[in-house]
């Protein structure tokens, strides 16, 4: 990967992963209020990951994966407890503070990647560079390498509505990459991949962990993916369990 791609100053001098803390949740607890019988989905729950660190989480359907996701990467609001990413209290800041700190530490891919349908791919992935206030050259210019990366080069100029599902996955991914996020959130990153792109997908999250020292939290429920990872946590009853 070229290095501009994956350059983050300060972060690739840090300790080896064990005492550099990326992610760290503590006595986290998301309840909706359910009326008379509250839900509680997240209950008092523990997480910590390092940079450089990958974690899948895994659990049957409603057990609160895409809440927990939420929470980490300050969509929502915890109802008790705390998430931190490098050291930032998240729900401690308002929400300008909060949209600008997303925009420099974390890089999202969800299922509904909410790619802008009236921009280019090459656009859409060079505009988090440019709201962070890049050149517009300089930000199509690594946007350009990174969409190279997920094999999406000749594809640059077309619209999300020209792409198949794949592409416009791997154009989602490129967007997220294209800040050096030190965390990176994924919802199911491969599922509309052939095994092919899946494969380069997946050397190219374990490039950036190594090299950038990302680090990554993935929800899935594919076992062949969640077994790629460092470690795999089983979401369950409000909490996370080792598997
Ligand atoms: N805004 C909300 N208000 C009330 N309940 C909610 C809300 N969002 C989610 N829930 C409930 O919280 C529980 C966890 O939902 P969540 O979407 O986090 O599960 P999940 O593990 O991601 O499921 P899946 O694998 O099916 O996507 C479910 O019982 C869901 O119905």
């Amino acid at each position: 990967m070229n290095d501009s791609v994956i350059a983050k100053p300060g972060v690739e001098a840090s300790t080896p992963a064990g005492n550099d803390l990326m992610l760290e949740c503590r006595e986290l607890s998301r309840v909706y209020d359910e009326g008379p019988a509250d839900l509680v989905v997240l209950d008092q729950l523990e997480l910590k990951v390092h940079a450089g660190e990958r974690v899948a989480v895994v659990g049957s359907s409603g057990s609160g994966k895409t809440t927990l996701l939420n929470l980490l990467g300050g969509l929502d609001s915890p109802s008790a407890g705390e998430v931190r990413v490098a050291d930032t209290v998240l729900h401690k800041m308002g929400d300008a503070e909060i949209g600008r700190f997303r925009n420099r530490h974390i890089g999202f891919v969800y299922q509904f990647h909410h790619l802008l349908a009236e921009f280019s791919a090459l656009e859409n992935v060079a505009l988090p560079l440019i709201i962070r206030g890049s050149r517009k050259r300089d930000a199509e210019d690594k946007a350009r390498a990174l969409l190279d990366k997920v094999g999406l080069g000749p594809r640059a100029e077309h619209k999300p509505g020209e792409l198949s599902g794949g592409e416009r996955q791997r154009a989602a991914i490129a967007r997220a990459l294209v800040t050096d996020p030190s965390l990176m959130l994924m919802d199911e990153p491969t599922g509309n991949l052939d095994k092919h792109t899946a494969a380069s997908i997946l050397a190219l999250m374990d490039e950036l962990a190594a090299s950038a020292r990302c680090a990554f939290v993935i929800v899935t429920h594919d076992p062949a993916l969640a077994a790629h990872q460092d470690r795999v946590l089983r979401l369950d009853n409000g909490k996370l369990h080792a598997e």
